[in-house]
């Protein structure tokens, strides 16, 4: 095994460096650098050196012997100042160590994996961490890396094992008298429980999935209604062009919230009409459904009535919750949509109805993507696995005319896939994928 290093702290130049090295070579490079290997998880004060003596620099040095380290390896922490030649040397200086070379992005965390440290949802929410933006990002990723999701697969797969072991006990002492009961009855039975628990467990409208990757808004309606003014009070700048011309907005864009901890990204669209000033503006009002279609919410807004009691400024937004099953295209005509979930009267130029918008559009992103009490899957590869193996684990509780050997096969399956979950087993070809998420030096 190699022994790697890294820069593990951001750009530079920085106040502090923070320099890693894992690996089998570990002490061998701190002898050579530092002159020994210090006292085991203490901040050191040292000078590292060259090759012939020279001084580097004199920083913290840090030894973390495995496996109870970050890693799980031997693992050396070199605290230096943050400039460019002297980080360039130190390194310069770690390569030149025999089987000592630059690790590449997410090593590290890799090598925790493979000894058992995290398991691959650990992983994902470590991932997840470096990537959060808001609290509830923060929050939700926070209880992911520290092995919330990890406990609870982990138990599940450990009560299919302990199922498939009352099985094969049927099977190895069935010509026998003193079996105590039909032990294959209970293992049906646990099959049973446990598919409704993940079931339980899948049954939070995406949440999780939602938080993680944000929330979106899609700003529709016919053009000139002032979806764009709309768009640059909520990002509070002139995120989109703004005219008297109806048709101004073609491509969508995008700004970033955070109401009340949830990421929300707003996106603009170009208004629809039917007759519209040619090919530019037809694509954009394609673009404007394909997002509308992909939305989580939308927001429908339309021009003042002048026939109505109050004139003038204040257009109607309508807040329209959109599911799997709507079809935008059938829905959406440029007079809007039939249905709608809640309706405001806001006018951008006077300010008016826009804080009671936002107040509502944060409720509606709580409760669409707001961390719960418990934590659910965060991602689609978990959706999948649990979905699967839920299904086995039903096929197993509920076959009972099939032979007790395909359902003890189900419950195979089901603990392969849970296995697949946390990384217990046949995980290589995701690794590359989950790892190239991380930067070089996690
Ligand atoms: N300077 C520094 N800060 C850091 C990290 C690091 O590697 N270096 N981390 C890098 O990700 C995170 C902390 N992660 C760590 C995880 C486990 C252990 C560790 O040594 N665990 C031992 C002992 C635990 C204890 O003393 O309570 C163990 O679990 O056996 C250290 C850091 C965030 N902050
Ligand atoms: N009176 C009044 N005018 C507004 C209000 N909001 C926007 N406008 C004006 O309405 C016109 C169109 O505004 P935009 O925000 O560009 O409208 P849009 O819906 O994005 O239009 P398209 O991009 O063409 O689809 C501009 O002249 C705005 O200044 C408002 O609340 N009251
Ligand atoms: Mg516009």
């Amino acid at each position: 095994m190699d022994t790697i290093y890294a820069l593990s702290s951001g750009g530079l130049p920085a106040a502090i460096a923070v320099i890693r090295v894992s690996g089998p070579a570990c002490r061998t490079v701190l002898v050579g650098l530092v002159g020994g290997v210090p006292v085991p998880r203490r901040a050191v004060l040292r000078s590292l050196v060259d090759g012939n003596g020279r001084v580097l620099d004199r920083g913290l040095v840090l030894w973390f012997p495995g496996p109870g380290s970050a890693t799980g390896e031997d693992l050396a922490e070199l605290q230096v100042h943050g400039g460019r030649a002297v980080v360039a040397a130190v390194l310069r200086r770690l390569g030149s160590f025999d089987g000592v070379r630059p690790a590449v992005a997410g090593e590290f965390t890799r090598r925790a994996l493979i000894a058992g440290r995290m398991d691959l949802t650990q992983v994902e929410g470590l991932a997840d961490l470096l990537a959060a933006e808001t609290e509830a990002q923060h929050r939700q990723a926070l209880r992911q890396a520290d092995g919330d999701l990890r406990r609870l697969y982990e138990s599940w797969r450990a009560q299919v094992i302990r199922a498939r072991a009352l099985v094969e006990a049927q099977f190895d002492f069935s010509d026998e008298e003193d079996i105590p009961g039909d032990t294959a009855e209970a293992a049906w039975g646990i099959a049973g429980a446990l598919a409704a628990a993940i079931r339980r467990h899948l049954d939070d409208g995406r949440r999780g999935e939602r938080l993680r990757s944000g929330y979106q808004v899609v700003l529709m309606g016919p053009p000139n209604v002032g979806k764009s003014s709309l768009l640059n009070a909520l990002a509070r700048r002139e995120a989109a062009i703004v005219t008297a011309e109806p048709g101004t907005t073609r491509d969508p864009i995008e700004v970033h919230l955070d109401l009340a901890g949830v990421p929300v990204t707003v996106i603009d669209t170009a208004g629809l009409r039917s007759d519209g000033s040619g090919p530019i503006e037809a694509e954009g009002m394609r673009r404007a459904r394909a997002r509308g279609a992909a939305a989580d919410l939308v927001l429908w807004m339309s021009a003042p009535d002048v026939a109505a009691s109050e004139p003038g400024d204040v257009g109607t937004a309508l807040l329209w919750r959109v599911d799997a099953k709507t079809d935008l295209g059938a829905v959406v005509t440029e007079s809007g949509p039939e249905r709608y979930d809640r309706r405001f009267a806001v006018s951008v130029r006077t300010g008016a109805g826009v804080d009671a918008l936002v107040t509502a559009m944060a409720a509606e992103a709580e409760s669409g993507a707001g961390g719960g009490a418990d934590l659910g899957p965060t991602r689609e590869r978990h959706r999948i696995e649990l979905a699967g193996t839920a299904a086995a684990l039903d096929s197993a509780a509920l076959r009972a005319d099939l032979p007790a050997e395909l359902r003890a096969e189900d419950l195979r399956t089901a603990a392969d896939r849970l296995g697949r979950l946390t990384g217990a087993i046949g995980v290589d070809d995701l690794l590359d994928v989950i790892f190239g998420e991380f930067c070089i030096g996690k």
